[in-house]
């Protein structure tokens, strides 16, 4: 079962996560980080780039692998994940580009694309800490309800509430992409430790299925639950539909023991 940390907002929430972040970067040097877009994880960004610069600490031997790309959108565009990545992960943390992958949404044998990225993280020698935020269906990354398992990097079709959910990032729905590259679940679950949050009564319900619900396919954020090293982070509106939520406030006090990290 995933450690869940009730938190009272996403500030929080980012020191929180920056915190267990940051050990096991200055545990070790080379670590190679999975990395989220969407909204959920950038007070993570934002405070772990501050604990970076506050504490000197040496990044130029991170790694990381974004978990997907939207298919057809060239790395350029300002709402790729490879741009969005740049801005909220590159530069603050003053990695270069170099030292982080996303998926190939666009080129030649587009099919091929999600196999060449398992054989990047397998080179990589695996993801040492994955961070993931989950979509008010209950996906993460792109997996969305229906996906496998065991899946691996592969093209999907985005939901509709997806795209709905992702307008906000774009002129009008019509201009969301259809289609995505995702690291699948199986992808996932190989990462050694797993960082979920989720913010907000828009997420309440797969944040309910996802930690008390049956392990399954339709509520892809479920796999967490299979995973031995996880730790979820929620806000309490986020929390609101969670029918063990005594249990869970009782974990409030490692939130405060995380935050008195000194390093
Ligand atoms: O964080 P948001 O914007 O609510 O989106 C939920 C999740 O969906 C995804 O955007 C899909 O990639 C995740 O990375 C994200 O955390």
């Amino acid at each position: 079962m995933a450690e869940v940390i009730i938190v009272r907002d996403p500030i929080e929430a980012g020191s929180v996560a920056a915190s267990i972040f940051m050990q096991q970067i200055i545990a070790n040097p080379a670590t190679v980080l999975g990395l989220a877009t969407g909204s959920t994880p950038l007070t993570t960004y934002s405070a772990l780039a501050k604990e970076v610069r506050e504490h000197s600490i040496d990044v130029s031997r991170v790694g990381g692998f974004a978990l997907d790309e939207y298919l057809g959108v060239p790395p350029e565009h300002p709402e790729s994940y490879r741009s969005v990545i740049a801005r909220e992960v590159v530069e603050p943390l003053g990695l270069t580009p170099e030292q982080v992958f996303t998926p190939r949404g666009t080129g030649p044998d587009i099919a091929r694309a999600g196999a060449e990225y398992e054989a990047m993280i397998t080179d990589a020698g695996g993801i040492d800490i994955q961070i993931l935020g989950i979509g008010s269906n209950g996906h993460v990354g792109f997996n969305e309800p229906g996906s496998s398992l065991a899946s691996i990097t592969r093209i999907k079709a985005l939901a509709e509430q997806t795209r709905r959910d992702n307008a906000r990032f774009f002129g009008s729905l019509e201009e969301v992409p259809t289609h995505c590259i995702t690291q699948g679940l199986g992808t996932i679950l190989r990462a050694r430790q797993l960082v979920l949050l989720a913010f907000g009564s828009s997420k309440a319900k797969a944040v309910a299925a996802a930690l008390e619900g049956p392990v399954s396919s339709a509520v892809p954020g479920s796999v967490i639950q299979q995973h031995p090293r996880a730790t979820v982070i929620i806000d309490e509106d986020a929390a609101a539909r969670l029918a063990h939520s005594e249990y869970y406030r009782h974990a409030w006090q490692s939130a405060q023991d995380l935050r008195a990290v000194d390093f």
